[in-house]
């Protein structure tokens, strides 16, 4: 068993690839044996996180999760641990496995429980795992609910129940941990999944994966890029940032400082509100200079941050020139309004050309023609749909960013918090990304580094000190 810490990458596996892997081990083992190992498995975890838990609840559903709950109540029980068990169903009704896990509890001198219990130290959600087919409802809405109410740990079996494991979607319990078997879901890291999981372990239930190729993966931290001593600026390429329509010319601003911060050998300002032009930027290394005056061929260009509708008219001509580009905010909003821009963004891959979208949500519905809740509803598929599209390497922000490109497993980010949710961090994103490209990483890479790093800064931001979006990018490198 481990914890899913940000230390490694972990490959994913969707439903059907799961199921896969839990025939082919059914069939290679005796009857019964995965299901003795979630719950043994499970009733470790409950020890470890309440170790001096008096009494459990270990609310069951009406099928194999409920099975792998019944299982760890009889070791709960046969460990000292007075063990709750509720059922949400009909006990002859359970299938095979979860059946045999009610007659060994019932061997073990346990019955079900007619209602949950006024109070406990901690409560198991065993109500649905990856089978949770439609919302929560009857009795296993109203264990849903009581478990919220109690205000304990609660460990959730698998899949925190309700939420889909494919895509996170989908009102669920809300744990505070959740163990995680036989395979990591990526359900379990984006979309609402990050807030229903709680901390992550996982079981492989002795079970390797086999065969099956993963669905995505969840990222791990990027490889260091050490700066050797015979280097100079030129080394490290130059970017520019294009936005900062009048009244925005802070967002270029960030875009720029991070991209600086973040290593990059020069980087142009380019505001495209002609009075910020004279503004003194408060960094003098940035070089500013009128768009139209740009090097863009040999540019990693960031372009969108706070560039108004005004972007439209640059992007005719950086979309064809630009030697790598990042499209932010404005400039996602005027290729997704505008057919000839798409084009221009598609060509761009024939030329081998590298381009990384930094969408959020509604941005993405833009790009898609679809709404926001059809995105969030499943954040892989609209990441990879958009990487097709317009054939380029897509982040989708978010809670659990989705990184993806054409052809290959999609990327979710496992770094970042809430406190990200201020304005101009996407700026500095966008800015961080360029620099990257700027410095040679191929688009995937750059966005995957990037946004892993970004999030990691917010996770490790003093608790007492406000994060700022200019005080992210003067630290984006680090
Ligand atoms: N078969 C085994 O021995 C193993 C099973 N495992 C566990 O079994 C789980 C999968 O078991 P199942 O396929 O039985 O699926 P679930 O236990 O998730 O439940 C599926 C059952 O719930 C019903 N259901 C789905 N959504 C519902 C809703 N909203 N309201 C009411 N009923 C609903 C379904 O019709 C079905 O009867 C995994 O998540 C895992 O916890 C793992 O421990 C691996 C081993
Ligand atoms: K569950």
């Amino acid at each position: 068993m481990h914890q899913v810490a940000p230390d490694r990458s972990w490959p994913l596996f969707d439903v059907a690839a799961t199921r896969r892997i839990e025939q082919a081990a059914q069939a290679a083992l005796p009857p019964f044996t995965l299901m003795q190992r979630a719950g043994l498995a499970t009733a470790r975890l409950a020890l470890a996180i309440a170790p001096h838990a008096r009494r459990i609840w270990i609310a069951c559903g009406p099928g194999n999760n409920g099975g792998d709950g019944l299982e760890a109540a009889t070791h709960l029980a046969a460990w000292g641990k007075e063990a709750v068990v509720t059922l949400a169903g009909d006990p002859a009704a359970l299938p095979a496995d979860a059946k045999r896990a009610w007659e060994r509890l019932r061997q073990a001198g346990l019955d079900l429980a007619p209602a949950p219990p006024h109070d406990c130290d901690l409560c198991i959600d065993a109500l649905l795992g990856i089978g949770a087919a439609r919302p929560l409802q009857g009795g296993l809405a109203a264990a849903a609910q009581a478990m919220a109410g109690v205000g304990r740990p609660v460990l959730a079996i698998d899949v925190p129940s309700g939420l889909h494991a494919d895509t996170g979607a989908g009102l669920a319990v809300r744990a505070t941990h959740t163990l995680a078997l036989l395979t990591l879901k990526p359900g379990l890291f984006t979309a609402g999944g990050r807030d229903a999981a709680g901390q992550v372990w996982f079981d492989d239930l002795e079970v390797p994966a086999g065969p099956e190729a993963p669905c995505a993966l969840l990222a791990g931290p990027p490889l260091a890029q050490p700066r050797l001593h015979a280097s100079h600026k030129g080394s490290y390429g130059d970017v520019a940032v294009i936005g900062g329509a009048p009244g925005m010319a802070g967002a270029a601003l960030l875009a720029a400082s991070a991209a600086l911060h973040a290593g990059a050998g020069r980087v142009y300002l380019a505001p495209l509100d002609p009075a910020a032009a004279r503004l003194a930027p408060g960094l003098p290394e940035l070089m500013l200079r009128d768009w139209s005056s740009l090097p863009l061929p040999s540019l990693a260009v960031a372009c969108g941050c706070g560039g108004g509708t005004a972007v439209a008219d640059v992007l005719p001509q950086v979309l064809p020139q630009a030697a790598s580009l990042v499209l932010d905010a404005d400039a996602l909003n005027a290729v997704a309004a505008q057919a000839d821009l798409q084009a221009l963004l598609r060509a761009r891959s024939q030329r081998s050309l590298p381009t990384v979208l930094t969408p959020h949500p509604l941005e993405a519905a833009r790009l898609l023609g679809t709404s926001t809740p059809a995105v969030q509803a499943d954040r892989l598929a609209a990441a990879q749909a958009l990487a097709a599209r317009y054939a380029c390497v897509v982040v989708l922000k978010g809670s659990g960013t989705v990184i993806a490109a054409p052809g290959q497993p999609p990327a979710i980010n496992p770094t970042g918090s809430a406190r990200l949710a201020t304005g101009g961090t996407g700026d500095v994103l966008a800015g961080w990304i360029a620099a990257l490209l700027a410095h040679g990483l191929p688009a995937f890479e750059a966005g995957q580094a990037a946004v892993f790093r970004h999030g990691q800064l917010a996770d490790r931001w003093p608790a007492g000190e406000p994060l700022v979006a200019g005080a992210l990018a003067a630290r984006a490198g680090g």
